[in-house]
């Protein structure tokens, strides 16, 4: 699928992250299978997911384009830190792969045009996680086919907000012409509308819908009294 082509069904629609963190009971590649199904069977245009053994398992049971990425630990640059971790993502039938486009040294030494270079060869497309409107162009102007906010309020040293980051959608929207996908934090349907207003193309979202586990503490955290 081309870029336009895939830009064309991810349009104003719905992508559900199935991850699961090092650690927790959902983090098994059957269960998150049943995750992507279930997010099929409720609308979702796309599933992004971890890992090559759950990409590849995805992208054979569920009829939707995959946005593929390899987490490797959680400090640094981590998402498809390196371009072996992305080839490898391609190769498991990601049509999109993900990466940190964050103004970071990556471990391998290579470059984000490097990456993209390497994932075009081998046939898909490249989504760049950014944390900030430079971190954004330059991802768009180094060949990216799509720009995430995903890291937005993961550098250190940034703030983090409670909600999603809207001003960064709103600001790359206007700034380039790669389609902008608003992703982290978005916790309602209301939020998630509010960033296509802003302008994003497509809206990520994954703990609100996949994680159980972070759901109950949020509740049990809620009710708790002193
Ligand atoms: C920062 C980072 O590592 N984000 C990861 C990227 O794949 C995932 O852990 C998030 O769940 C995903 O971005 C969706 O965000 P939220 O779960 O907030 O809807």
């Amino acid at each position: 699928m081309t870029a336009q082509e895939l830009a064309a069904s991810l349009q104003g629609k719905l992508i559900v992250s199935c991850q699961a963190p090092p650690g927790d009971p959902m983090r098994e590649t059957g269960t998150l299978v049943r995750l992507a199904q279930s997010a099929a069977a409720g609308g979702a245009a796309a599933i992004r997911a971890n890992e090559p053994e759950v990409v590849a398992a995805i992208a054979a049971a569920v009829d939707l384009p995959v946005i593929g990425l390899w987490k490797d630990g959680d400090i640094g640059v981590y998402i498809t830190p390196t371009v072996r971790h992305a080839l490898a993502i391609a190769a498991a039938g990601a049509a999109v792969v993900a990466a940190d486009a964050t103004d970071r040294p990556r471990p391998d030494g290579s470059t984000f045009a490097d990456l993209v270079t390497a994932v075009h060869e081998a046939g898909a497309l490249v989504m760049a996680d950014v944390s900030t409107l430079a971190e954004g162009l330059a991802a768009a102007a180094q060949g990216a086919d799509f720009v995430s906010t995903t890291l937005s309020g993961y550098v250190p040293g940034t703030p983090k907000q409670t909600g999603p980051d809207l001003d960064l959608v709103a600001a790359l929207s206007a700034a380039i012409d790669v389609p902008v996908v608003a992703e982290g934090r978005i916790n309602t349907p209301e939020e998630a509308a509010e960033a296509l207003d802003r302008g994003a193309h497509s809206i990520v979202v994954g703990t609100a819908i996949t994680a159980p586990t972070a759901l109950t503490t949020r509740f049990v955290a809620g009710i708790a009294r002193p």
